[in-house]
């Protein structure tokens, strides 16, 4: 059961929840592939590949186009070196702003727990003018582990002032990854149908699912009272 009192901690994931940047994640992708010489990849295919952090994107680019494992390291930072602050094609989905900014109003403490690196995530939220509304950003290298390991987003629950052993609260997300870390933290997870997902969504565990911002506010509202 859901009981928040006081309006209860609300943490985000970011890629295809609150930013769509699969079109700058795979420009950048691209450019590493050409200064290789190696075969380019559409936009969904990199697109199908995020949600796992930078080391998994690679993993499966690398099986895709059958490279040598040996070469993740050094894709992964050439990659990293071009994505450091790529913001230039990365869009907020629509009517992510005034969620956020109606969340904020009513007092709900906002976090971000990512498998993005932290640089990348700072730069991104910075680009668009959201970063001071998050009072706790987790990213990919935070921690030793990453999503669906649920240690990531009880740390972002935990620096948001809520107990660690039974955090309440809310995780907002978009794919696998994100409705298996809720599940083992556990906290109720509201799924945003739009984003990076591969799998149908009645195959996921989620509370809620919307496919627009504008929904989110009475949502969550409803699941804190649940
Ligand atoms: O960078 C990724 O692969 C995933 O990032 P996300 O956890 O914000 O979806
Ligand atoms: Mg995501």
């Amino acid at each position: 059961m859901t009981v928040c009192m006081a309006p209860c901690p609300v943490v985000f994931d970011l890629d295809g929840t609150l930013i769509d940047s699969a079109p700058d994640i795979h420009a950048c992708v691209n450019a590493v592939l050409r200064e290789h010489d190696f075969p380019l990849l559409s936009l969904q295919q990199v697109r199908s590949f995020i949600g796992g952090g930078v080391d998994i994107l690679w993993q499966k680019i690398i099986r895709t186009l059958g490279l040598s494992p040996d070469l993740l390291r050094d894709l992964v930072a050439a990659f990293m070196a071009r994505y450091h602050a790529a913001t230039a094609l990365t869009r907020l989905f629509p009517g992510v702003q005034d969620a956020l900014g109606i969340l904020a109003d009513r007092g709900h403490p906002l976090g971000i727990c990512t498998n993005k690196p932290l640089g990348p995530t700072q730069a991104i939220l910075d680009h668009f003018g959201i970063r001071t509304l998050f009072a706790a950003i987790i990213g990919g290298d935070s921690l030793p582990e990453k999503k669906p390991d649920p240690a990531p987003l009880r740390a972002a629950f935990h620096a948001l002032g809520a107990d660690p052993a039974a955090p309440r609260g809310i995780y907002v997300g978009d794919s696998e990854f994100d409705a298996s870390c809720a599940a083992a933290v556990p906290v109720p997870f509201l799924i945003y149908s739009r984003g990076y997902r591969q799998t149908p969504l009645e195959n996921l565990h989620w509370r809620a699912q919307f496919d627009d911002f504008t929904a989110l506010p009475a949502l969550v509202e409803t699941e804190a009272l649940a």
